[in-house]
């Protein structure tokens, strides 16, 4: 990916993330690295529950920490699985996206074999709902 944006250590950051995945039930392992506009890097993996609702998703699971840690400025998030189509955040973890984020942020879908989809969160959310429309 030569975007002038990405780099490819974040590829190597996003399977740390993914070691840490909590997943007895699904065995799915997913990894998000959130890259701040400090380029530090904050870790999420998806954390499960036997009650499997309370079950938070990698990307929400790296918002949350960040927000949590006072960390609200980001450049990009990348996401890791160890299926070969990289895959894409659930509709929940878009939502959250458009909120603690912004529209043109990119977001790196990758897999092990390296390669990488690339859309901002705008493109994964088209007319998506936000505060603003609260206001109208
Ligand atoms: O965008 C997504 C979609 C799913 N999962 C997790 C939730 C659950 O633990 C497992 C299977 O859905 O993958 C994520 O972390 N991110
Ligand atoms: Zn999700």
């Amino acid at each position: 990916m030569n975007d002038g944006i990405f780099k490819e250590e974040w590829l190597e950051e996003v399977r740390v993330a993914q070691s840490r995945a909590y997943t007895p039930y699904s065995k799915f392992n997913v990894g998000a690295l959130l890259i701040t506009e400090d380029d530090e890097y904050v870790y999420g993996a998806n954390i499960e529950n036997a009650s499997y609702s309370p079950t938070i998703c990698a990307e929400r699971s790296a918002l949350v920490s960040a927000y949590s840690q006072g960390i609200t400025k980001f450049k990009a998030i990348v996401i890791t699985t160890d299926v070969d189509t990289p895959s894409s955040p659930c509709g929940v973890c878009r939502q959250v996206l458009k909120e603690l984020t912004h529209d043109e942020m990119p977001v790196y879908m990758t897999n092990h074999k390296g390669d990488i989809v690339k859309r901002t969160v705008d493109e994964l959310l088209p007319l998506g709902f936000s505060g603003k429309d609260l206001n109208e």
